[in-house]
């Protein structure tokens, strides 16, 4: 799945620098359950964010499959993220004047998935994080466990290979964090994924097959979790209607939104405006109410649909 070699990140801020990432090596297997942890600014979110083809690294290489992120166009890493990786926050992200289900529906707007089968994969998707009859309310209406369902979700109805989770319980209580980590296990192992979290919760990272320890942006193997035995389904099967291949490989390029994809492609990869999530630590407690979708695809979920409104 992965396989990162010599990986280096320095921020540079003026003079002031900061090696977040410092050579770091390592090889994650299709349908892992890796957990990243280490102390406050060892590096854990910078490195989510290359696994998540949010940034590209100062220096090595990041292969998923066969493409390295670290020298993939910006338009080839907003495609990757619009279509193979999910990603799911500490502060959910979603957008507060769209309903749960229209969260869900506009992950899949850059698709070109057309509206019809937007609505039946999102519903199918919040079905299966348990949020069937919250369809239709808005994320002020929500719990903040049930707006990680939903942001969780959201990252799943494009049928992604693999899953990011950056502290995805650091705003929940221990009853709702127990809750949403069963829920991540329960679709690691049903669907076959590779999921990655990002936590500093120690019960959190003691559910994954493999330990990952990220200290002053050094990274080094922590032992095995309860999960190292746990042998996963290989692949998602036609049960989960929200991540059919069939209508992967029918999306359509030409559907796309073109404002959606255009404005992220000519930007840098991490567009402070656009993917707040990614930006520095100091700026994350805003990001609760910020949309991690570029805005355009806000409007563009919004706008009517041509084949009902003809
Ligand atoms: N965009 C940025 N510009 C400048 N410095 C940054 C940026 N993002 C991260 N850093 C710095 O890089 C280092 C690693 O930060 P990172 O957020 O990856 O750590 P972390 O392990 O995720 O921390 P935490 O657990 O507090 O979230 C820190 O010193 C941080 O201040």
């Amino acid at each position: 799945m992965y396989k990162l070699t010599g990986v280096s990140k320095t921020y540079s801020n003026g003079k002031k620098r900061v090696d977040a990432l410092q050579g770091v090596d390592l090889t994650i297997d299709d349908g892992q359950l890796v957990a990243i942890q280490g102390p406050t600014g060892g590096g854990k979110s910078t490195l989510l964010q290359m696994l998540g083809a949010l940034d590209r690294p100062t220096a090595g290489s990041v292969l998923l499959g066969d493409q390295d992120l670290a020298r993939a166009s910006a338009a080839r890493l907003t495609k990757l993220r619009a279509s193979e990786v999910g990603i799911v926050f500490q502060g959910f992200n979603l957008i507060p004047t769209l309903t749960a289900q229209e969260n869900v529906e506009a992950a899949l707007v850059p698709l070109g998935i057309r509206k019809a089968q937007r609505r039946e994969r999102a519903a199918a998707a919040l079905a299966s994080v348990g949020l069937a009859d919250r369809a239709a309310h808005r994320p002020a209406e929500l719990s903040g466990g049930q707006q990680q369902r939903v942001a969780i979700a959201r990252a799943l109805v494009k049928n992604p290979k693999v899953l990011l989770a950056d502290e995805p319980t650091g705003n929940l209580d221990e009853e709702t964090r127990d809750e949403i980590v069963a829920l991540l296990e329960g679709l690691w192992r049903d669907q076959g994924l590779t999921l990655v979290i990002v936590t500093h919760d120690s019960q959190v990272a003691s559910r994954a097959q493999r330990r990952l320890q990220l200290t002053r942006g050094a990274l080094r193997e922590a032992g095995p979790g309860k999960n190292a035995a746990t042998r996963p389904a290989p692949a998602a099967d036609e049960a989960t209607a929200w991540s059919r291949p069939a209508e992967r490989t029918a999306v359509e390029p030409a559907a796309v939104e073109p404002a959606a994809v255009e404005a992220d492609a000519v930007a840098p990869p991490v567009p402070a405006a656009v993917e707040p999530a990614a930006v520095e630590p100091a700026t994350r407690d805003a990001d609760a109410v910020a949309p991690s979708e570029p805005v355009t695809v806000e409007s563009a979920a919004l706008e009517p649909d041509p084949e009902t409104s003809a």
